[in-house]
């Protein structure tokens, strides 16, 4: 891994101009990202500059795509993304876009296996947290332990027996900032990055993320993308910012940029 560096004036300028030319899709991360963290998933809200920015792009014919781990319906309603942006959700196993009318979904059915499969490790992690302050949240395509609220030694202890149930049952396991999410399809947000570059016929990608999940997708883009780390520790992406508030400012600077270009010298 490179040490990643700052978002320079050069290099915003530089995705300002791909952006102009309609040759950058501009895709999020949404927890941590857009979304300072918070206890509860359900209380999580775009920082209103990020969403400013982010209707700014839209209005400008922007491709924008949200890639997250979350269910679709739930990113849906926390993000309430503009117009037209793309949905991922399931760290790649859900699929959408925003219209006038709400969310138009692709539908997902899991084969019949993976449903049993699904079920299982639902009614396993159920067990598991009962009686500790940790909790289970059923998505289609996976089952997710949250420890951000469990005492310190159940968290360590219910992360480990969910990694090996997990394991057990031959899923994806994909362990992030205080979950463990247990999935029954083999998806990735690199995986959908790569399908929106193509779908929408993109030269660019930018995407912004947060979390180890996140480094699937900044492994899986290309050279000349613009790959952005938000906050501490080990990554493969090129730039590092420290949070959601420098995100937006990183995003507020973008659409300006995008609605009034430098004047030629
Ligand atoms: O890919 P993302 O958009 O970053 O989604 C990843 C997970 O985000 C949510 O969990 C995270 O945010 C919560 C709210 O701030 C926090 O309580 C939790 O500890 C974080 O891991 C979401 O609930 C998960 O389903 C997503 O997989």
């Amino acid at each position: 891994m490179t040490t990643p560096g700052p978002v320079t004036s050069e290099v915003l300028h530089e995705l300002a101009a791909g952006v102009r030319r309609g040759a950058t899709l501009v895709a999020l991360d949404f927890d941590g990202v857009l979304a300072p963290l918070v206890d509860d998933p359900a209380e999580s809200r775009a920082l209103p500059a990020s969403s400013a920015a982010l209707a700014h792009l839209a209005a400008a014919s922007v491709p924008l795509a949200l890639v997250s781990g979350r269910a679709l319906e739930d990113l849906w309603v926390v993000a309430r993304p503009p117009v037209g942006a793309h949905l991922v959700g399931g760290h790649g196993a859900e699929h959408g876009h925003a219209t006038a009318d709400g969310l138009v979904r692709e539908p997902l059915a899991l084969p019949p296996e993976a449903a049993r499969t699904l079920e299982e490790l639902a009614a396993a992690l159920e067990a598991l947290v009962a009686g500790t302050t940790a909790r289970v949240e059923h998505k289609p395509a996976s089952v997710v332990l949250h420890t951000r609220t469990a005492a310190p030694d159940d968290a360590a202890r219910l992360t480990r027996a969910a990694a090996s149930a997990g394991h057990d049952a031959g899923v994806d396991v994909l362990a992030g900032k205080d979950v463990v999410e247990l999935s029954v399809l083999d998806v990735s947000k690199g995986e959908a990055l790569r399908g929106l570059r193509d779908r929408l016929g993109v030269a660019q990608v930018f995407y912004a993320g947060d979390d180890v999940t996140d480094e699937r997708a900044f492994a899986a883009l290309e050279p000349q993308d613009v790959t952005v780390k938000v906050g501490p520790g080990p990554t493969a992406a090129r730039h590092r910012v420290a949070d959601p508030a420098a995100v937006a400012a990183l995003l507020s600077d973008l659409a300006a940029l995008v609605a009034a270009p430098p004047a030629a010298p």
